[in-house]
Formats: C-alpha cells, sequence, structure tokens
C-alpha cells in the first residue's frame, strides 16, 4: 500500500496532533501507527524531550511521566511552567528535539498545544502537515480520568489551539469503536492520498 522507497530521511506527511486532556490523543494515535506500520510511521511527542529533562532535573520517573496516570498529573502545573521557561528563548527548542531521530516517512506529533508549535512545523515542512483534532466530551474525559483543574485547563497548554487553527481533520472519540473506526479510516485515506501527491512531486525530474 505504501511506497518504502525513501530518497531521504525526511518526513513526507507530517499530523499535527492537538486535544484536550484525555480526548485520546494517545489511544488514537497509537492505533494510526499500528495501521502504518512502525516502519512506515513514527510517533513524536513534543513532551517528551521536555519531560525526559524535567524528570532529570526533579529525580522523577521519566517513564511515569509518559503514561496517562495521577503520577503525571500530580506534575504538570509545575511542568506547563518549567517548559514555558525554555519556550520563551525558543520556541521551536522541544520540536527540533522531539523530530531528531525520526526516520520513517510519516510523523505523528502526538501534542501540539501551541500555536507555536503548529507555526513552526508549518514553516520548516511546509506543505506537508495535516492538522488534527481530537475530541471528546467533558463527560466521556471525566470517564477516562480527566478533573477540571484551574490553572492548566484555562491556560495555553491547554487552550493554546481552541481558536485560529484551521484543522483538515476532526476525529470524535467518545468511545463508539464503530464511529472512530469509521473516521480512522477516512484519515488514512487522506493520508494516503498526500502520500501519492508527495510521491508525485518527488518524482517529478528536474528538466535539463
Ligand atoms: N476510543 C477509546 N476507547 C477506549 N479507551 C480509550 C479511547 N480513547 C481513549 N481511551 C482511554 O482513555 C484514557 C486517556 O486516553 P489518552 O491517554 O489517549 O488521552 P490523551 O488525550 O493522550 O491524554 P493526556 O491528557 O494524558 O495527554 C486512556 O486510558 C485510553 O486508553
Ligand atoms: C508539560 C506538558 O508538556 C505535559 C504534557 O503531557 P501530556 O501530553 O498530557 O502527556 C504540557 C505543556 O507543554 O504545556
Amino acid at each position: 500500500m505504501w511506497n518504502t522507497t525513501m530518497t531521504s530521511t525526511q518526513a513526507r506527511i507530517i499530523l499535527l496532533f492537538s486535544g484536550k486532556r484525555k480526548s485520546g490523543k494517545d489511544y488514537v494515535t497509537d492505533v494510526i501507527q499500528k495501521r502504518l506500520t512502525a516502519e512506515m510511521c513514527c510517533i513524536l511527542r513534543l513532551s517528551a524531550p521536555l519531560k525526559q529533562q524535567y524528570a532529570k532535573d526533579h529525580s522523577l520517573d521519566y517513564e511515569e511521566l509518559l503514561g496517562s496516570g495521577q503520577y503525571k498529573e500530580s506534575y504538570r502545573a509545575d511542568m506547563i511552567c518549567w517548559g514555558e521557561m525554555k519556550r520563551q528563548q525558543d520556541s521551536g527548542f522541544f520540536c527540533r528535539l522531539a523530530i531528531k531521530h525520526a526516520t520513517q516517512p510519516i510523523w505523528i506529533i502526538s501534542d501540539c498545544r501551541r500555536m507555536s508549535d503548529v507555526q513552526w512545523f508549518h514553516e520548516e515542512f511546509p506543505d506537508r502537515c495535516i492538522c488534527v483534532r481530537v475530541e471528546a466530551s467533558e463527560q466521556t474525559r471525566s470517564q477516562r480520568g480527566w478533573r477540571y483543574a484551574t490553572g492548566i485547563d484555562d491556560a495555553e497548554s491547554e487552550c493554546g489551539l481552541d481558536e485560529g487553527v484551521k484543522f483538515d481533520f476532526i476525529i470524535r472519540n467518545d468511545g463508539a469503536d464503530d464511529v472512530l473506526e469509521k473516521q480512522l479510516e477516512d484519515l488514512l485515506s487522506l493520508i494516503k492520498s498526500r502520500e501519492e501527491e508527495s510521491n508525485t512531486l518527488h518524482n517529478i525530474k528536474p528538466e535539463k
């Protein structure tokens, strides 16, 4: 199905995922990666280099910070402040670190949160980005463990992409497997058609 003859290690397609806490970004992106295969598609988290350095500086468990449990939530507010300090110096700081070792032709950035994240990818990789929003109701998110927290749910980390972004695709992830499945099929078709366009462009030989 996919063309695996890559001539460069740079991504042909970049899926920029965003969504509120417990909307299911990790769940959905895991399914998509499985469908595309790990050979073709990697999941990159902007928060991974952030959590790694934060864990090191604060003697914390990096793996737990990567998970979806209470451990991460108890450090979230402080991690946000810490990350924002770094971003003020260089807004592309975590974006560059996150993509550093990626070799697959399709990248999933699973946790865009700020306009500067989306802008950075669009500027670095024009015409390759697909912006995807994952949405779930507050009721569903609560069932998954979400509790509203002032200073987090009303701050840029959660609301930075609520307005001003034109999403190419919105996934409703409220738990009905068949509804999610249909949306995933549609997104995979969009990725496939972008892949074909991109292959066509890459295969055009320059005129002599
Ligand atoms: N469609 C689904 N079917 C079953 N379980 C789901 C579904 N979507 C999400 N979940 C579960 O809900 C929980 C939260 O999902 P997930 O960690 O993917 O959300 P997130 O948006 O990445 O959250 P975070 O705010 O921690 O970044 C996880 O336990 C996940 O397995
Ligand atoms: C600190 C932070 O990166 C935590 C993200 O955790 P997660 O994507 O919800 O697993 C959020 C942020 O950068 O604002």
